[in-house]
């Protein structure tokens, strides 16, 4: 799998009187882990949406190399770009195995049926984010982090060059937190990932994008994102900014709110 360069140009997007995006634009660097940061109702998971061809923008458009997003035909845009949203339902009870089998159907000519390199890529996608074991479990039987791995295993089986991802472990303990971004890392795919924790960010993102009231505050590596200037201006938050003492990243230890 190869990543492309998703490219957003001045997106905004409005619902009745509100600017919910305003003027975004992004380009998302080939095979590069992007940390999407920003306060509550800073506009993330709305611009992911965007972003996935999901919400058109009422202003701009997303390229995904010569291809307008927007315009692509469903299917597709599909083969091209999975998302993984923060709570994900099924509807009916599937397995496991069946929920990541959906993400073939893309790739499929006529449903139902099997497409050549689907099983294997099913496989694949199961391995990948560890729910190998649960394959014959009912979706309805999960816990919140194993749905989460699940829906990942989706998205990998969809085997896109695109990957976004809207706070993909806030349900996960923190050894699978760990274990499933340096696997998104090791994919090789353009990511794009809605992230809380500064920490894991610093960690695990090479470019940061930080959005407040819907406009892109800023964008680049993390070593030049990550300041305690922006973290106060964007989060109202103190924090310290420092190398970490055992790895080559940079280290957030949080002070305190600025009142
Ligand atoms: N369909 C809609 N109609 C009205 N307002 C909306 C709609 N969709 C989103 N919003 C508003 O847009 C703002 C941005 O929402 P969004 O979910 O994109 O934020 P976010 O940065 O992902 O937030 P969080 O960190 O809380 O998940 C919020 O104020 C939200 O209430």
């Amino acid at each position: 799998m190869t990543g492309s360069a998703l490219v957003a140009r001045d997106l905004s997007w409005r619902v009745g009187s509100a600017s919910i995006l305003r003027g975004v634009s992004l380009t998302c660097r080939p095979g590069v882990v992007t940390g999407l940061l920003g306060p509550n109702g800073s506009g993330k998971t709305t611009l992911l949406h965007v972003l996935a061809g999901l919400r058109r923008p009422t202003e701009g458009d997303v390229r995904l190399g010569t291809d307008d997003v927007h315009r692509m035909r469903a299917r597709a845009r599909a083969r091209a770009i999975a998302l993984v949203e923060q709570e994900a339902s099924t509807g009916v009870d599937l397995t496991v195995r069946e929920v990541v089998e959906l993400g073939r159907i893309p790739h499929r000519s006529r449903l139902p049926g099997p497409d050549g390199e689907g099983a294997d890529a099913v496989d694949r996608g199961l391995r990948a984010a560890q729910v190998e074991h649960l394959a014959p479990r009912s979706w309805g039987t999960l816990s919140g982090g194993e749905r989460q791995r699940t829906q990942l295993a989706r998205a990998l089986a969809q085997e896109p060059e695109v990957l976004l991802l809207d706070e993909p472990t806030n349900h996960l303990d923190l050894r699978h937190q760990l274990d499933f971004l340096s696997r998104v890392r090791g994919l090789g795919l353009t990511v794009i990932a809605a992230l809380h924790d500064l920490e894991l960010a610093a960690a695990y993102c090479d470019d940061l994008a930080v959005l407040d009231g819907g406009r892109l505050v800023t964008h680049g590596p993390v070593a030049k994102v990550l300041t305690r200037d922006l973290v106060a201006e964007v989060y109202g938050v103190d924090v310290t900014v420092e190398p970490h003492p055992d790895l080559p990243r940079p280290h957030v230890r949080w002070n305190g709110v600025i009142s």
